[in-house]
């Protein structure tokens, strides 16, 4: 009687699975108590699979934050997260991993997440870095800055005529999506030859940033299964449009992308649009520090929908977060007036009020600082990496020395500092205070890294500054506004660290009422 074939494969399943069982435990076991950083503390789980993370992080969507807390909670100052990476809470340690002298590489693994592996933030070599980054440094300079502030104060006029038309028809505004507007407008107007005008769209664009926020959550697996964003770059645009209109904007956004890009190489780094300053795509087409090699259209296009990311969600957070606790807290408040009014006549306060004007303000530039810190607009653990040495890792109560292996993934996160209390009482308190008087500023600045350190810390903080500086100032010189019914705490929390934080799915955002 013959066999079939299936018949032969059924025979050999049994054996096949009793063999990937024994693989995975002798892994685990490998893991556990025989790799190189089986020293390191933490649990046992998290040592032996990587699958620890992607239960917390992806299945449940940003937890894994939390899950390392309560771990250095139990464990000390250093724990082992996965069977690769190290962690270190620690603030006293911040600048040593995150130190320019060290040239230390990204961690590939971590920075797959949004599959651009052409930009600059998922560039790992700190020697590649410095060329592609040269010319977004630039574009990005204090100095570059100070050139765009005619186009910075446009972009504020879009923002006061929403907020306009909102008072005059009695309606609350939702500024989640009017900062996240107003943050892609500002970057693509600075990256690209054309900008995005969200804030003119009606919605400001909410779907557009809804569907860009889930993303940002989902993209977690990525990590896991690099096959997924390949994957999803990759559909035709046909499919992508059975999702419906949301995501067809999304991929039509990125093929204007692309499509700029292109056209700015077809016309050899000339611009190509009617602005008076030169943006971003262009410069790094031009930068004669970039090899021919680098300046393809897919390269040019990941470079800049990272700029576009990076700068958006992070900067739109950092201001709806100090906007609702400006607001949250009458006597701050007050303060904030009194200053705003003090320095500016009601005629200037009237017109858009410049940076340069309103960062000489020692109040509102602690109002800033301590929205950041709160805000804390990158929320993942940014793992380096030394490729060359081993690093030496002392912890502060039991004095033992631990030895972290060459190209071990070590991590640190910034929101965990500035949340500690040791480093600043009360911390989930929003007290510019702290940021005021000399002394006390000095203290607090030592722990505060809104924008990173190092050679990997933030090319666009001074662009963000500006932002600050200006949304705030001339929303509180201008207007009246209130904490619209039902907005709490809840609308600028963390529920879910996605690299970058985000508050419980489902709430409507930070709406304002705008009384005078
Ligand atoms: C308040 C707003 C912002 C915050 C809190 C923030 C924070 C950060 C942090 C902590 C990093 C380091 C990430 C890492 O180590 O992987 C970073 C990197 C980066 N940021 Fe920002 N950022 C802000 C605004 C912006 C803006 C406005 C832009 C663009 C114009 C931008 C572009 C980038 C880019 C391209 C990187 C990668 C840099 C590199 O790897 O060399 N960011 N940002």
């Amino acid at each position: 009687m013959a066999i079939s074939s299936a018949a032969v494969l059924l025979h050999y399943v049994p054996a096949a699975l009793v063999l990937s069982a024994v693989y995975a435990i002798t892994l685990g076991i490998y893991r556990v108590y025989l790799s190189p950083l089986s020293h390191i503390p933490g649990p046992k789980l998290a040592a032996a699979t990587r699958w620890y993370e992607l239960y917390y992080d992806a299945y449940k969507v940003g937890k894994y934050y939390f899950e390392i807390e309560k771990m250095h909670e139990k464990y000390g100052p250093i724990v082992r997260i996965t069977p690769f990476e190290v962690h270190i809470s620690d603030p006293a340690y911040y600048n040593e991993l995150y130190n320019m002298k060290l040239r230390l590489h990204k961690d590939p693994w971590y920075y797959s997440w949004l599959f651009r592996p052409g930009s600059i933030f998922a560039t790992m070599n700190p020697d590649l870095h410095k060329l592609r980054s040269a010319p977004i440094k630039k574009g990005l300079s204090p100095a570059s800055i100070l050139r765009v502030d005619h186009v910075l104060k446009e972009h504020l006029s879009r923002l006061t005529l929403r907020i306009q038309e909102h008072r005059d028809r009695g309606q609350p505004i939702n500024m989640t999506d009017a900062y996240r507007a107003l943050a892609t407008d500002i970057v693509t107007d600075i990256s690209c030859p054309e900008s995005l005008h969200l804030l003119d769209k009606p919605g400001m664009g909410h779907e557009f940033h809804e569907s860009i926020a889930n993303y940002t959550m989902f993209a977690i697996w990525n990590r896991h299964f690099t096959w997924i964003g390949p994957l999803l770059d990759s559909l035709p645009r046909w499919f992508v449009a059975l999702q419906g209109d949301v995501a067809l904007g999304i991929i039509d956004a990125l093929i204007e992308q692309e499509q700029q890009a292109i056209d700015v190489i077809k016309n050899d780094g000339k611009s190509i649009s009617t602005k008076s300053f030169p943006v971003i795509m262009n410069e790094v087409y031009t930068s004669p520090d970039i090899p021919p090699s680098q300046k393809t259209p897919r390269r040019l296009f990941e470079e800049i929908s990272i700029l576009i990311g990076a700068g958006s969600e992070t900067t739109s957070n950092s201001l709806l977060t100090t906007t609702y606790h400006v607001l949250a807290n009458p006597e701050i408040l007050a303060n904030l007036q009194t200053e705003l009014r003090t320095a500016f006549t009601e005629q200037e306060r009237m017109d858009v009020l410049s940076y340069k004007q309103l960062e000489l303000l020692p109040y509102l530039t602690a109002i800033i600082h301590e929205g950041l810190r709160l805000a804390t607009g990158v929320s993942g653990r940014l793992p380096r990496i030394n490729k060359t040495a081993p690093t030496l890792y002392t912890n502060p109560s039991s004095h033992s020395t631990y030895t972290i292996p060459p190209n071990t993934p070590i991590s640190m996160t910034t929101r965990s500092m500035h949340y500690n209390a040791a480093c600043y009482p009360s911390p989930t308190s929003f007290q510019p205070s702290r940021f005021l008087a000399p002394e006390d500023k000095k203290e607090s600045l030592r722990w505060f890294a809104p924008f990173g350190r190092g050679a990997r810390s933030c090319v666009g903080q001074h662009l963000a500054m500006a932002e600050m500086y200006m949304v705030i100032g001339n929303l509180f010189a201008r207007w009246e506004v209130r904490l619209a019914e039902g907005v709490d705490g809840r609308d600028v929390g963390m529920a879910h660290e996605c690299f970058a934080p985000f508050p419980e799915v489902g709430r409507a955002g930070v709406l304002l009422d705008v009384v005078g």
